[in-house]
């Protein structure tokens, strides 16, 4: 029988206090109103209608990566303190060029000779592959439009992109011009592109138009100015006219910004000799979502840059963008699996750090340092362990389903000894896993409660973090190294009986005598246990585990042991070359600490 779901509580309804704690606040609420002046800022929803009421795109999903369009060489580098050299332009277009992005922003030629002379090597030098194309950014300026063409001179192929500002903010401000001159600076800008291009021979050209800012320009306004330019361009579905709509500065929530796209989805003359292109900025923190939103709304390219350099908070990033569809099931089309290598390039062109907390990339994105976040990963890579064996299949075909870790870092290059990093947030989990995966042993659950209240004690008196290194350090101070042992295994050897064994063991004392002893058992553990009360060691019910070490040079062994000593029960540990002596060795180790 299905269980019917019982109706979702109804949310009690948050007052909001504007001043001083009103009598209409329930008493877990008692946050006051701020001393900021936030009422310097425009409403949202103030600035533009809400364009739509019949939106579709809230009920979609992305089922396929976009047109992806890179401009870190122009957005991004136009960002940057020290603007990109043509080492690091080039290290970067070859980074874009290996990654599989097919079209690439490469610079705004008639802004500094630096841009001029990096487009003309790649022409020159025939640097742009076949199936690669590149753009050139230029505003609406008729000598900049001409010098922009001067650029792209012998190439085989190029989009040129015009941009002028449309928004009220900047026709007022910065142009001091009407909509209606701004309109006929669009069309004279548009003309002089088609003319140049005309007067173009042998290469093949596109053109991409963006009214800047897009999401604050009446919708109405931008619309007509689009289709102007689209039409003037003689777009059509063979060679079709990319309208990139900014958020230049971002202002507005995601929602708001999918309703403008889909409205212009909607209206657009001639759709389909239109690419919708989306250029989102991070202004509000929302690049991302806007990004998405936007394809969902009808946009089918995205314009942004690699880990989200550009103007102030940057540009979309769209490693976040293509990892997120990766993690979705949804082939992104560009290659991250190598994304240390990505970064480090990327770094190295920008000289800008990624921070660590970026999403996929940042060095701490697929670290634990919390103990039951560490548990439940160790436990979630060993089910897809057990998965992968059970199906006689690599575990990394295995379908990804892991706690805490929404991609298996391996899919991007990176390891799993990073992803546990053990400090005073940590459980024995998170120690366990680190100890197997940086040294191969596996502790039984009870050494690993052990072993990790001793971590823990360390943990919270350094204060930081330990690393795999100091956590062996530790694992070996607890179970194989001792000041003044007991008793230490020499050498022995097991004659087998008609049942179990005859041990004939060498060990030295304490005080560096030693004691040959004799007894049969079980097993070899058993008589050596037996054998001990001949030193006056009383141990009882040894039980053990033990497995080889992986990547040793010859076969190495673990073994653990618990063992009752004089009532008591104690964990031990041996690590020797062959099984039969690690046991043995542990429970000597045992019985060590049982005397330390
Ligand atoms: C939204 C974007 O990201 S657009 C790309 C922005 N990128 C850059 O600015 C980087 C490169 N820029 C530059 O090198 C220079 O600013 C240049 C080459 C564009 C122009 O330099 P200058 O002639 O010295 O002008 P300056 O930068 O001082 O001012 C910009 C002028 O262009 C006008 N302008 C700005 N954008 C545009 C545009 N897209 N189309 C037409 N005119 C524009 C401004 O109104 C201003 O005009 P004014 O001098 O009549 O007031
Ligand atoms: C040129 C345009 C697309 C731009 O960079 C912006 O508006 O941010």
């Amino acid at each position: 029988m299905t269980a019917t779901p019982s109706p979702l509580p109804v949310p009690p309804r948050l007052a909001t206090p504007t001043g001083p704690r009103g009598a209409d606040q329930p008493w877990w609420n008692t946050q006051l109103g701020s001393a900021m002046p936030f009422s310097r800022y425009e409403r949202s929803g103030t600035r533009l209608p809400h364009l739509l009421t019949d939106r579709t795109w809230p009920s979609k999903s992305l089922a396929r990566a976009p047109l992806w369009a890179s401009v870190d060489l122009r957005d991004g580098n136009q960002a940057l303190r020290d603007p990109m050299d043509i080492r690091r332009k080039k290290a970067m277009f070859d980074l874009l060029v290996r990654m599989g992005f097919k079209d690439i922003e490469v610079g705004y030629p008639s802004a500094s000779h630096a841009d001029f002379s990096f487009v003309r090597t790649l022409i020159e030098q025939d640097l742009v592959p076949d199936d690669v194309t590149m753009s050139v950014f230029t505003p609406a300026r008729p000598e900049l439009i001409d010098r922009t063409f001067e650029a792209i001179d012998g190439a085989d192929r190029a989009v040129v992109h015009l941009c002028h500002a449309t928004a009220c903010l900047w026709r007022e401000v910065v142009f001091a011009m009407t909509a209606g001159e701004v309109e006929e600076m669009a069309v004279r800008a548009a003309r002089h592109v088609a003319r140049c291009a005309d007067a173009t021979k042998g290469t093949r050209l596109r053109f991409q138009y963006s009214p800047e800012t897009f999401n604050v320009t009446e919708p109405e306004f931008v619309l007509r100015l689009s289709n102007t330019v689209a039409a003037l361009w003689d777009a059509s579905p063979d060679r079709p006219v990319t309208l990139n709509l900014p958020t230049t500065v971002e202002t507005d929530s995601p929602n708001v910004f999918a309703d403008q796209v889909e409205w212009m989805h909607r209206n657009l003359d001639n759709r389909r000799s239109v690419i919708l292109s989306v250029h989102p900025h991070n202004d509000r923190g929302t690049a991302v979502a806007s990004a998405e939103l936007a394809i969902m709304a009808g946009a089918e390219r995205i314009e942004g840059t690699l880990f989200g350099n550009g103007e102030r908070t940057g540009n979309v990033c769209l490693a976040t963008l293509a990892l997120n569809l990766f993690s979705q099931g949804v082939d992104p089309q560009l290659d991250f699996s190598d994304i240390d290598g990505i970064r480090r390039t990327v770094e190295f062109a920008n000289q800008l750090p990624v921070p660590p907390r970026h999403p996929y990339v940042g060095d701490l994105v697929h670290t634990a340092f919390s103990g039951t976040h560490q548990d439940a990963i160790a436990k979630g890579l060993a089910a897809i362990g057990r998965r992968a064996a059970e199906a006689g299949t690599p575990a990394a075909t295995v379908p990804w389903n892991v706690p805490y870790l929404p991609i298996d870092p391996k899919d991007v290059g990176r390891t799993y000894e990073s992803v546990v990093r053990v400090n005073s947030q940590s459980g024995k989990g998170g120690v366990a896993h680190v100890l197997n995966t940086a040294y191969g042993l596996d502790l039984p659950r009870a050494m690993r409660v052990e072993l990790g209240r001793r971590v823990q004690r360390a943990a919270d008196h350094g204060g930081g973090e330990l690393t795999s290194r100091a956590l062996h350090a530790l694992f070996a101070e607890e179970y194989l190294e001792f000041d003044r042992p007991r008793l230490v295994l020499k050498e022995f050897r097991t004659t087998p009986g008609a049942v179990g064994v005859t041990l004939d063991a060498l060990v030295v004392l304490a005080n560096g005598e030693e004691r040959r002893l004799t007894a049969g058992g079980a097993d070899a553990a058993t008589a050596f246990a037996a054998a001990l009360t001949g030193i006056g060691i009383t141990v009882q019910r040894p039980e053990l585990t033990e497995h080889p070490l992986p990547d040793t040079v010859g076969t190495r062994f673990a073994a653990y042991a618990r063992v009752t000593v004089d009532g008591t029960v104690y964990h031990g540990v041996g690590i020797a070359d062959d099984a039969e002596r690690a046991r043995l060795t542990a429970v000597a180790s045992a019985v060590n600490r049982a005397h330390g």
